[in-house]
């Protein structure tokens, strides 16, 4: 394991996607005690074929040792540092409606290295308020809220037609990663990351399958590839963005 961060540049996204997968597994494994892990016993737990995992995680400089598997706590470890889970990271919600209430008292982003600091808002109904033991404040805060927490992460929780405003105005204070639940696309500069969270893509998504596995059971998907014994196993499950 390489322990230069230029060496990161090297690692393809789509695998950068599947370690959150991998660290969750690992985690699982972890608190039943298990102290080491085969290739196959983690992928399966990460849904996902033990091939591909070998070759996400030797992009990480760890190849396992044959007999034996992955040191569950260790790999633990490469993967959190390598994903920059190792510090802490300052995050604020923005727009304190149904979806940033529910986000700001998830006591999960805590347990794993996130800070919620600050909630904001733009509706003064809502400032000064308290909710999960933060006052709301105003969008003005944020220019402070990055120079003296350390802001690094903006969660927006606003309708899609503010979206891009609240987004501008993180990026203005310095914010560099930007976590979107609204359903619409963000134009940022090259410097900037989103990531876009949408519950409904993700339902048309199993849709999809869905219709797939009732096409495959009455025999009409002949001509497509894959798992056409009704099944539709064992493709996994947890493919990730
Ligand atoms: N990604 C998902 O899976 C998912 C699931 C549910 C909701 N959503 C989306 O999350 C967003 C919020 O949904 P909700 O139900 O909580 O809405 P909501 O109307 O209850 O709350 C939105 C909040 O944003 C605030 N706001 C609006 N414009 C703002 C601005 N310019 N600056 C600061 N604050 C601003 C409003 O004052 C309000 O408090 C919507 O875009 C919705 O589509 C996404």
């Amino acid at each position: 394991m390489s322990a230069d961060p230029s060496a990161r540049r090297g690692i393809p996204d789509a695998t950068v996607a599947r370690l959150p997968e991998y660290l969750r597994a690992l985690t699982g494994l972890a608190e039943r005690g298990i102290t080491s892990v085969s290739s196959e016993e983690l992928a399966s737990a990460a849904g996902v074929r033990s091939a591909k995992l070998r070759k996400d995680l030797s992009h990480l400089g760890s190849y396992g040792v044959r007999g034996v598997g992955y040191e569950v706590d260790h790999l633990a470890y490469q993967i959190s540092r390598e994903l920059g889970l190792t510090q802490d990271w300052a995050v604020a919600i923005i727009g304190m409606g149904n979806l940033g209430h529910a986000l700001a008292a998830y006591s999960g982003f805590a347990t794993r290295g996130f800070r919620v600091v600050a909630l904001l808002d733009q509706d003064a109904g809502l400032l000064g308020q308290e909710i999960a033991g933060l006052t709301v404040q105003p969008m003005t805060a944020l220019d402070e809220l990055v120079a003296e927490q350390g802001l690094a992460i903006g969660v927006i929780a606003t309708p899609a037609a503010s979206a891009q405003a609240v987004c501008d105005q993180l990026v203005a204070a310095g914010v560099r990663s930007i976590l979107n639940f609204a359903p619409c696309v963000l134009a940022v500069p090259d410097d900037v990351d989103v990531r876009k969270v949408d519950l409904s893509t993700e339902l048309q998504i199993l849709a999809f399958h869905e219709q797939r596995k009732a096409l495959a059971a009455e025999g009409s998907l002949g001509g497509l590839d894959g798992n056409l014994d009704g099944s539709l196993g064992p493709v996994p499950k947890a493919v990730n963005r």
